[in-house]
């Protein structure tokens, strides 16, 4: 299984698929030098006349509600009704799911075009399966474990697959889930860490798009070891973001099949 983790690692270097990212503001510089350093090429393209056709070409698509307008929901709409009519993975970011009626609003609309992934922190995916509940915003006020039966229940509900994420990562899909527990404390303290996991997820399901699941697992564990081989060089968040990005550049198999710590299957 290890193994099959960095072949898809590996495949997204040699392969450097086009990423289409409707992402927030907050992190479009930090996801597209993430994707680069991890081998894919991203683009960012929200313009009404062109997403559909960037989708088309695009190895998967990354829709993250981060900074939602009116015109940016359009996008996501039509690039996600795109991505289904094609069969093309496509992967939902929930942010700040449960903050606002607004953002819970469009997040049910967006579900229905059928994303392949939902990657969200616990409270976001426990407000997704719990409408009424009310999170604080963009952060995680719970710890993955306490969304494991949400996000069973979402995968269920969906079809697709769920990645819960947070001190341990949580990859679910229908009955079955596995538990990953690399990463560091510091990740959480520098913004677009978890906006950054969503679209190296979109990076793995373009080179693997014949199981999803695994797809995702791999791009949690690449996160998860690059964020702690980056908090080993790292004096604090400004540092950390620097040596994440070189850690994803200069990953290699040995570093990663030693660090990986994965388990779990129901
Ligand atoms: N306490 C922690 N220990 C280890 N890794 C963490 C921790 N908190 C977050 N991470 C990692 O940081 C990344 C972003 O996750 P998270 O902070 O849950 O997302 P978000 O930014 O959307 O809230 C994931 O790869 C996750 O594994
Ligand atoms: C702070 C903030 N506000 C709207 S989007 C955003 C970035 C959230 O990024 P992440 O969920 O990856 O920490
Ligand atoms: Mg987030």
């Amino acid at each position: 299984m290890q193994e099959q983790l960095w072949n898809i690692i590996s495949a997204v270097k040699t392969q450097a698929p086009l990423v289409h990212n409707i992402t927030n503001y907050v992190v479009m510089n930090n996801t597209a030098n993430a994707l680069l350093a991890a081998g894919a090429s991203p683009v960012m393209a929200h313009a009404h006349p062109e997403v559909k056709d960037m989708v088309t070409i695009a190895g998967a698509l990354v829709v993250n509600i981060g900074t939602l307008n009116e015109y940016w929901v359009e996008s996501m709409r039509l690039a996600a009704q795109q991505a289904q009519t094609s069969q093309k993975p496509w992967v939902l970011d929930p942010v700040g799911a449960g903050a606002t009626a607004y953002r819970n609003q469009v997040l049910e609309e967006l579900l229905q075009y059928k994303p392949s992934v939902i990657r969200g922190n616990a409270s976001e995916i426990m407000a997704l399966v719990k409408t009424t509940s009310q999170t604080k915003g963009v952060d995680s006020t719970h710890q993955s474990q306490e969304a494991l039966e949400a996000g069973l229940d979402l995968s269920a509900s969906t079809g697709a697959v769920v990645c819960i994420s947070g001190a341990t990562d949580l990859i679910i899909y229908q009955n079955q889930y596995r538990s990953l527990s690399n990463g560091h404390p510091l990740m959480a303290k520098v913004t677009g860490m978890g906006c950054t996991a969503t679209a190296l997820i979109g990076a793995c399901c373009a080179v693997y798009s014949k199981d999803f699941f695994t797809a995702t697992l791999a791009a949690m564990a690449l996160m998860g070891v690059a964020g702690e081989i980056a908090a080993e060089k790292a004096s604090g968040p400004g540092t950390l973001q620097l040596h994440f990005l070189d850690a994803l550049h200069g990953l290699n198999k040995e570093a990663f099949l030693s660090r990986m710590q994965f388990s779990g299957t129901t």
